[in-house]
């Protein structure tokens, strides 16, 4: 039977999956055809790079007759030549540039990682870490010794963990191993790196974290180069390194977008196989951000000598385009056991001897985690290590019936009336600083810096339970509380997010600003770097913005790559709701570093977390099987 499925969900399509359904159903005539690329397409809108027709919990379920008849079908090929559409040996049904993006990809990652050398000897490496990690305990830094040990000779690197557990403080370690052994590694003497985040709020944090990184190192380095009257303990390589230190970037990080050239116009980017990027070295933070398509430009647009480090948190959100490409690249790697050659190396180096794979795991020692937290005292730690993979049932009944655990609270938010309970609670516990905020005569620099202090985070964008409808009510609740005019659309201290790429104001999606009143009327205020990396302050009239939104709440996507000391996540009170998932809470909650509270209903979050991300894909398959 090649009837097509007739249970094909009809929610949540774009008008997009209809005329490519309609479109393919009148060229093609075949109404199996369209009903699987309406699944395909359908399925990239929800962030898969694929549709799983075989998966009986499918919108879309075809049969194995309907399957071998769709395989026959002219339109439909095994991707070994152009098609236009793939089904692949497990029955995954690609749109060809999906599975382009997907396989070439996959090899180009694969083809990397089997260049491998270990070209630094033991005692070497030992010299090395004794004076780079000089002072820090031997134990809980294993895995970020490991890790500055492992990364020479390596042309794909990806260093993954949680919040505070050190990916920062490792790069700059990993960079300097880089450079120290550069020519041995197959990189110029004096390789060139290069830094760069998916999105403009993530580069700015990675310049700021690499600098506290060097400049903490520095003095680490420096302190032996006089140890005064203990001539012994100074380790020879020091001055070395502490020169070397210099080389690593700390003033520019790029947007992934300008460091590959991208061009609006049509859509493309000049940085590529034909034109790779100039840089020996380059640096990808929040890599959990990147999706299947701009992580294949970026391998594709590095030179076959140059080495890529990955960091990122993959328990976090996927792309909001299609793929979980850092995922997916962790979970092909077996979780930080190391090759036999790998492990033998590093274990006089490490206090623990490292776990040994001998499965022919192609990732295996260029994907490491880091588990130790270093952000001592933070009452948040807890919270966020128990949401990062499901959840302890006995950690979740716990916080649902002490309402807190440390510095994470519950608020219960069932409806509209408890949601504006809840706003007139965070506004009185926060009301100081609000109060900072809404008063003329603020200083714009000292105003962006408090406004980071707070951040409300929605599930949702609209409805009453979305970023919004909450604004709205935030601003009405503002004006009885501090007595601003509600009525007005701006007024002094109202934060607002850019929702749309200026190119020719420098003004991109995800920007916070904030409008204040001064000698030139209401002028809106933000923190941007130029093209040097260096951070001013600019001010732009009101009528000059490119598309925005007010900014006491923003959806957790937005908030994705930035950090606030006091973090309120509004989640829908209806569990059913298909946005509530495990990353997405956890995203949130660890965009926070000292405060988070949560409002919604035990019924959400039990739902949430319950519910992990899933998303379609071969990646990983490809990347466990060469
Ligand atoms: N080995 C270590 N010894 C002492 N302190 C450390 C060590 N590693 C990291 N830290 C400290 O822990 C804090 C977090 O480190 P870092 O910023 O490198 O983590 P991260 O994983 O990049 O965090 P995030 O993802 O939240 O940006 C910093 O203050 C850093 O100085």
């Amino acid at each position: 039977m090649n009837r097509p499925p007739d249970h094909v969900a009809e929610t949540d399509e774009r008008a997009i999956d209809q005329t490519l359904t309609q479109w393919v159903l009148r060229r093609s005539g075949s109404a199996l055809l369209a009903a699987a690329t309406r699944a395909a397409s359908n399925a990239e809108g929800h962030g898969h790079s694929c549709a799983w027709l075989d998966d009986p919990q499918a919108d879309a379920h075809f049969d194995t007759d309907a399957l071998q008849a769709l395989r026959q079908h002219a339109w439909v090929g095994d991707g070994s030549h152009f098609t236009p559409f793939v089904l692949d040996a497990q029955d995954r049904f690609y749109l060809w540039r999906n599975w382009q993006h997907e396989s070439k990809l996959a090899a180009a990652i694969l083809q990397r990682s089997a260049q491998r050398t270990l070209p630094i000897p033991a005692a070497t490496l030992a010299e090395d870490l004794d004076a780079l990690f000089a002072g820090m305990p031997h134990g809980p830094t294993d895995w970020q010794r490991a890790a500055a040990a492992a990364v020479p000779g390596a042309r794909f690197f990806v260093l993954t963990g949680g919040p505070g557990t050190g990916k920062t403080t490792t790069v700059v370690r990993m960079l300097l191993m880089l450079l120290q052994h550069a020519q041995a590694c197959g990189l110029p003497a004096q390789p060139s790196i290069a830094l760069a985040a998916p999105t403009g709020k993530a580069a700015q944090r990675l310049v700021q974290a690499i600098a506290k990184g060097k400049a903490e190192l520095q003095v680490a380095l420096g302190e032996d180069r006089q140890p005064a009257g203990n001539a012994r303990s100074a380790n020879p390589l020091r001055p070395n390194l502490s020169n070397l230190l210099q080389q690593i970037p700390h003033a520019d990080a790029r947007t992934l977008h300008r460091l590959l050239g991208y061009r609006p116009m049509d859509n493309s980017f000049s940085r590529g196989p034909r034109n790779p990027l100039a840089e020996d070295i380059v640096v990808v933070d929040e890599a959990s951000m990147v999706d299947l398509a701009m992580m294949r430009q970026l391998l594709e647009a590095l030179r076959p000598d140059a080495v890529l480090i990955l960091l990122g948190d993959p328990g976090q959100l996927a792309s909001v385009d299609a793929g979980s490409v850092l995922a997916d690249i962790v979970a092909s790697a077996p979780s930080n056991p190391l090759p036999p050659s790998l492990a033998g190396l590093l274990a006089p180096l490490l206090q623990h001897a490292p776990p040994i794979t001998t499965a022919n795991a192609a990732l295996a020692g260029q994907v490491l985690t880091l588990t130790h937290t270093w952000r001592a005292g933070s009452g948040l730690q807890r919270g966020i290590e128990a949401l990062r993979d499901t959840p302890d049932p006995a950690w979740l009944d716990t916080l649902l019936r002490e309402r807190a655990d440390g510095d994470l609270h519950l608020r219960h938010c069932p409806n509209p009336h408890a949601l504006r309970a809840c706003v007139d609670g965070w506004i009185e516990r926060h009301a100081d600083l609000l109060q900072s905020l809404l008063t003329p005569a603020t200083d714009a620099g000292e105003a962006l810096q408090r406004l980071r202090q707070l951040q409300i985070l929605c599930a949702l964008r609209d409805g009453p339970f979305g970023a919004q409808g909450l604004n709205d009510l935030i601003a009405r609740r503002l004006a009885i509380r501090f007595g601003i005019d509600g009525s007005r659309a701006w007024y002094h201290g109202r934060p607002v997010i850019i929702t749309r790429n200026d190119y020719a104001r420098g003004l991109f999606n995800g920007d916070v600003g904030i409008a204040l009143e001064g000698a030139e009327g209401l002028r809106v205020w933000f923190e941007l770097s130029d093209r040097d990396g260096n951070a001013g302050l600019r001010s732009y009239s009101p009528r000059a913005l490119p598309a925005h939104e007010s900014a006491w709440a923003i959806t957790i996507h937005r908030s994705q790559g930035s950090e606030y000391h006091d973090v309120a996540v509004l989640l829908p009170p209806d569990p059913d709701n298909r946005v509530l998932t495990r990353e997405l809470v956890y995203t949130a909650i660890s965009r926070a570093r000292t405060h988070a509270e949560i409002w919604t209903t035990d019924d959400s979050l039990r739902a949430a977390l319950a519910r992990p991300i899933r998303r379609q894909g071969g990646l990983r398959e490809r990347l466990r099987s060469p």
